[in-house]
């Protein structure tokens, strides 16, 4: 289990992590959100021993550790490291003797990874012949070669294309199974909602909400999500005492529903506007808990069109 323990860091003026506190038990794949300049990279940075701490505790199963415990880690920064003129495999085998490795392990478990991210044939190639994606994917490459119990990846998902999301989401979720913490950044909040079971979300240095995925949708207004015939932006709905409308999208609105406000006399008055071809209490997306959380509801930022 990774756990920060009010992480404080201070740059001159600027509060980068302000109390930071949250938990990534093994075995989890675990979203670490934030708006832009809220942390993540800081904080990731402080679990590698990479920026010192004002304040705080970083533990890997239950103790703090050194830079040489950190080795054992796989790390991938957000600024890209590699040697652009090295092969890619020998790359890889080079990383992995650096962490600890034999040398007939090291070329092994290069071969492994760079068939598993579809870079067999690449192996030979310098890195700088690669595209950014290719790049990106000797990057996971190398902070996966160790096979190590702790992942911490800053936005590893940035650049990919959608098969190379579907297969490193399918490696995460792999090495979660065999026992790993894995500990991501990102800004793309469909993915982390269908890949993670637990988040904390970011702002201004603090973890202003974490949990399960489930248990922050299930907090708050509740929603509903309702289509009537021929009136798909819900007009019907605008005069309902305690609703709001949030948006549509596919011809289905998303309301959500004030204190009190019984859904049942939601469904009463869509049928009274018509035709009723779905209705729906659902729970909020990762993006609505996102957005309440760092105070931008979401009708302040696109128009009251939920994506
Ligand atoms: N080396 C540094 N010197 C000065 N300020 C820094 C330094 N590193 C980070 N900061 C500041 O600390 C704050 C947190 O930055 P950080 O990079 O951790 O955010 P982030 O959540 O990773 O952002 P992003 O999503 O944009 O990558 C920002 O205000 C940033 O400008």
């Amino acid at each position: 289990m990774l756990e920060l323990d009010g992480l404080v860091r201070h740059f001159d003026d600027t509060i980068a992590l302000d109390r930071l506190s949250f938990t990534v038990p093994r075995g989890q794949v675990f979203g670490f959100l934030g708006p832009n300049g809220a942390g993540k990279s800081t904080a990731m940075r402080a679990v590698m021993r990479l920026t010192a701490l004002d304040a705080g505790q970083v533990r890997w199963d239950g103790a703090t550790y050194d830079l040489d415990t950190c080795r054992g880690f796989g790390y991938m920064p957000e600024e890209r490291g590699l040697y652009p003129t090295m092969r890619v495999a020998e790359h890889l085998q080079y990383l992995a003797r650096l962490h600890g490795l034999t040398t007939a392990a090291a070329r092994q478990r290069a071969a492994e990874w760079l068939a598993r991210l579809g870079l067999s044939e690449r192996a030979q190639d310098k890195v700088e012949a690669l595209s950014l994606g290719n790049q990106q994917r000797v990057q996971l490459a190398a902070a996966l070669v160790h096979e190590p119990q702790l992942l911490v990846l800053d936005e590893p998902f940035s650049g990919l294309d959608p098969v190379g999301v579907d297969e490193l989401a399918g490696v995460l979720r792999e090495r979660a199974r065999a026992g790993a913490a894995v500990l991501f950044s990102s800004h793309q909040l469909d993915l982390v909602e269908q890949l993670c079971e637990s988040v904390a979300i970011v702002h201004r240095g603090r973890c202003v909400a974490s949990g399960t995925v489930r248990e922050l949708g299930r907090t708050g207004a509740r929603r509903v999500e309702v289509e009537v015939t021929g009136d798909p932006d819900a007009r019907w709905a605008a005069a309902l005492h305690g609703v709001r409308v949030l948006g549509t999208e596919h011809g289905r609105a998303r309301l959500v529903l004030g204190d009190g406000v019984d859904p049942q006399q939601v469904l009463a008055a869509a049928i009274a506007a018509g035709p009723v071809e779905h209705f729906a209490v659902c729970s909020r997306r990762l993006s609505e808990v996102f957005r309440e959380a760092v105070g931008r509801p979401l009708e302040d930022v696109q128009g009251g069109v939920p994506r």
